[in-house]
């Protein structure tokens, strides 16, 4: 029989890269797979991490330290983790998750300058050991992101930060895939949609298919 255990997949990447659209796409690809799986993310996820993902987003007067910012993204994750993602892969629940701590590293870390240690402690004390079995990095040029979110409207604070944040995002994301090759997929997201979902298809396909669930 097999071992009964969920496999966590994060989507990472920055701002209007397709994250919402290709997540439609995988759980349509989970669901036609037959894997029981929920589907989250970050900030958020629960109630009170919803909530500490409003303070976080909503752009105000009062600027926003980057401790300050760090621990309210942990704050969030710790009660997301142990209230939702833990006890799903405990049950042999899969979880999709749109970001999780590479947006971290990315945004806390590369973004605001932050140091790499000061992220792993808190990594350390909110997760222990816990890391995505697959990630799935959308990257495209800092310029068609914001183009594409930009249709949106009204953006928030993150998204209305300088083009140079976006930039060392972009390249601390790809710092940190190059870092782990064996958990990180890098998707060329600047592809027409289609194109974008086929490669992501292929990703899945190939994980499942080494993960001995059947699909
Ligand atoms: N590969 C693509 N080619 C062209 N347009 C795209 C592509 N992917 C997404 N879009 C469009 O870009 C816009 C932003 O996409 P989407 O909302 O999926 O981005 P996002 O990264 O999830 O942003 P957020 O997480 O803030 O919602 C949408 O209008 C979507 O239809
Ligand atoms: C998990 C996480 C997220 N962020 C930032 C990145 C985005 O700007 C927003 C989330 O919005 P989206 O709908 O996913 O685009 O939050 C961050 O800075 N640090 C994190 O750990």
């Amino acid at each position: 029989m097999g071992e009964l255990r969920g496999r966590f997949i994060s989507l990472e990447g920055g701002e209007g890269v397709g994250k919402s659209s290709n997540i439609a796409f995988i759980v349509d690809w989970l669901t036609d797979a037959g894997i029981p799986f929920i589907q989250t993310r970050e900030p958020g996820g629960t109630p009170l991490a919803e909530e500490v993902r409003e303070l976080l987003l909503r752009p105000r007067d009062e600027g926003m330290t980057e401790l300050s910012e760090l621990l309210l993204v942990f704050a969030a994750r710790a009660q997301h983790l142990h209230t939702k993602i833990e006890p799903a892969l405990a049950a042999g629940t899969w979880v999709l998750c749109d970001r999780f701590t590479d947006a971290t590293f990315a945004y806390q870390g590369y973004g605001r300058g932050l140091s790499r240690d000061t992220i792993e402690q808190l990594q350390q004390m909110v997760q222990g050991a816990r890391r995505p079995d697959l990630t799935l990095l959308l990257d495209a040029p800092v310029e068609v992101g914001m183009a594409r979110a930009g249709e949106r409207g009204e953006l928030d604070r993150f998204e209305q930060e300088q083009h140079s944040f976006f930039e060392r995002v972009r390249a601390g994301y790809l710092a940190l895939a190059e870092a782990d090759p064996q958990r990180f997929s890098i998707i060329d997201a600047s592809q027409p949609l289609a194109d974008v979902q086929r490669d992501i298809g292929q990703v899945l396909q190939r994980f499942v298919d080494g993960s001995g669930a059947s699909a």
